[in-house]
């Protein structure tokens, strides 16, 4: 069924901002070419290669065909549907990509005597007496990445070289009537330092994309998007923690349905020291959302009594979590019903991001099962509501970009993230109220030393945890057989692999250890922790 997403005459993204399509044939690296779009303020949409043309009910300024695992010629490898040389459009091909055009035009694709991995230079040829405007500005040649083994045997008939390097004579192809290009190299990863002055060349320069993808632009539109869905009188509810996914969409439903949007937020006893107390603050008087704190920290504490099992304290605290909301709901519901100028509750705000969305459609062969995505373990369903997912088309630093655009202050838009089961999985062993007071009180020094020395937004993630086994101390002339503490400061990009934070002196530390053994009682030792991920987690347990 061709659909372009139109939901009460209010149209998606795609049919707004000028669109280059990303196919995606199953590279590891593929979200990026999408996000170095995002990034020339060119809005683009990643599907998977086995899209169906005649599917999209929109049409894209342009289109790229991703790298990919498979080699072109193998019987089972993925091709895209050929309609997509109907669209008009001009096509870029990387790697598998350029492969995957040279074989629909000349079937000359072969093994290669050796992969090509790593970094190379790249020259850029003439042909015609100038050089493609793929490479406008690029004319002395280029330092790229490759990673294939395949490679082009011959060139196909109508086609011209415009790059080559010193073993591969192939790295860029051009048709010789139609704008259809092909690059052996990998533009969007960033050991390729001009890949992203090679995907303006196509985007903008070729595909004559405009460059009016902002969060200005964009915040409007989602606003009227919004009214246009949810309707005159639909209310809205929605799980807020105060990090900056939930904050951001929650202002999004505040500006565009005001006080029809509730905000829930559960104060589950294992929050950050003072947590509640601030996002209620921020949120509610700051920004204007119609919040409601519920104190469950007694119901969550005492049903993590004796529990040491991290999987059992995520399951016990994610399931207190849905009871807890599902009677909020039905007290906003039926508080609902007795108002005149709002209807039922029929929509739950989810902060689902695009990596979330990427994830589930990315290509990942015959074989691969399909993941499904849950923020709070299914609610929408159980409770018959229907899902808004105001932040599904943007990246991280989009949600981030938007919510400084809405005026929310930085401190909440640069927050590191925090899991849903809180402290709770940073206490290794049992969960006890006093354990929790001194990670709290361990975190909030820890993290005020971090922001105060101007680190903060270096890191990734940094927390304070108790590590469940005793040591001893002498304090005051007395034994103390106390926690110990640990420290964890990380960097990464994606939470998927992580490296721990090294730019801190070890006296700089000593003197942060030394505040936290003082100021916190029960503390007798503090460590920091240097183990990156893999094969660590960021999180304890
Ligand atoms: N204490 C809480 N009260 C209400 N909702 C919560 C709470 N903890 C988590 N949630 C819900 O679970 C969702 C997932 O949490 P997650 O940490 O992934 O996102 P976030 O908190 O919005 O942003 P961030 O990734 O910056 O922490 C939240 O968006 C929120 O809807
Ligand atoms: O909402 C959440 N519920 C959880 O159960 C959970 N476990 C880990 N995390 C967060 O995920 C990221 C990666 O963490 P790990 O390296 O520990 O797996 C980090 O950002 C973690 O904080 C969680 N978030
Ligand atoms: N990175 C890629 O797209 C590789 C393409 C193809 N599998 C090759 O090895 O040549
Ligand atoms: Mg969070």
């Amino acid at each position: 069924m061709a659909t372009n997403g139109e939901i009460n005459g209010v149209p998606p993204p795609h049919t707004i901002f000028d669109t280059i399509l990303v196919l995606d044939f199953g590279s590891q690296y593929t979200h990026l070419i999408t996000r170095r779009l995002r990034e020339l303020n060119v809005y683009s949409e990643m599907l998977p290669c086995t899209q169906k043309i005649a599917d999209l009910a929109w049409k894209p300024k342009g289109v790229i065909l991703s790298g990919g695992p498979y080699s072109v010629y193998a019987a089972d490898a993925p091709h895209v549907d050929p309609a997509v040389f109907e669209l008009d459009v001009p096509i870029l091909g990387i790697c598998y990509g350029l492969q995957e055009l040279a074989w629909h035009f000349g079937k000359n694709v072969a093994a290669g005597e050796k992969r090509e991995y790593g970094r190379t230079n790249v020259q850029v040829t003439r042909h015609n007496g100038h050089i493609d405007h793929l490479f406008d500005g690029l004319e002395d040649g280029l330092e790229v990445w490759m990673s294939h083994g395949d490679k082009l045997s011959k060139m196909p008939d109508d086609w011209v070289m415009i790059a080559n390097t010193s073993s591969a004579p192939y790295a860029g192809i051009a048709h010789s009537s139609k704008p259809y290009y092909g690059i052996q190299f990998h533009p969007e990863v960033t050991h390729t330092p001009m890949g992203k002055h090679v995907i303006k060349n196509f985007a903008v320069g070729i595909c004559k994309a405009q460059q009016n993808w902002t969060m200005g632009a964009f915040v409007d539109k989602e606003i009227e998007r919004i009214r246009g869905l949810v309707g005159d009188k639909a209310q809205v509810i929605g799980a807020v923690s105060g990090g900056v996914d939930s904050t951001v969409a929650a202002k999004l439903m505040q500006k565009a349905i005001g006080d029809r949007f509730h905000a829930v937020m559960v104060d589950n006893g294992v929050l950050r020291l003072n947590e509640a107390v601030e996002v209620e603050q921020n949120l509610r008087k700051g920004l204007g959302i119609n919040l409601t704190v519920i104190v469950a920290s007694k119901l969550f504490l005492g049903r993590l009594e004796g529990v040491s099992d991290p999987e059992k304290k995520r399951k016990i605290i994610g399931n207190t979590f849905i009871d807890i909301f599902q009677d909020e709901a039905k007290r906003i519901a039926a508080a609902a019903e007795n108002t005149e100028r709002a209807g039922k509750i029929e929509w739950f705000l989810q902060g689902t991001l695009y990596p979330d969305v990427i994830e589930s459609i990315s290509f990942k062969g015959p074989s691969a099962t399909i993941k499904t995505h849950h923020n709070v373990g299914g609610l929408p369903e159980k409770m018959d509501l229907k899902l808004i997912e105001p932040l599904r088309e943007l990246f991280k630093d989009e949600v981030r970009a938007l919510g400084t655009e809405m005026g929310i202050p930085d401190d909440l838009v640069w927050r590191h993230p925090f899991p849903g089961p809180g402290i709770a999985i940073r206490i290794i062993g049992e969960v006890t109220p006093d354990r929790v007071r001194i990670a709290q009180e361990a975190d909030k020094i820890w993290i005020s030393e971090i922001k105060e020395a101007g680190y903060y937004r270096a890191i990734s993630q940094a927390y304070a945890a108790v590590l469940g086994v005793k040591a001893v101390a002498v304090v005051g002339d007395q034994r103390l057989h106390g926690e110990i503490i640990h420290l964890r400061a990380v960097q990464t990009t994606d939470f998927m692999t992580a490296d721990a934070f090294e730019d801190f002196s070890l006296k700089w530390l000593k003197r942060v250890s030394g505040r936290i053994a003082n100021e916190v009682s029960g503390v007798a030792r503090v460590v920091y922790e240097t183990t990156s991920k893999p094969p660590a987690t960021i999180e304890l347990e």
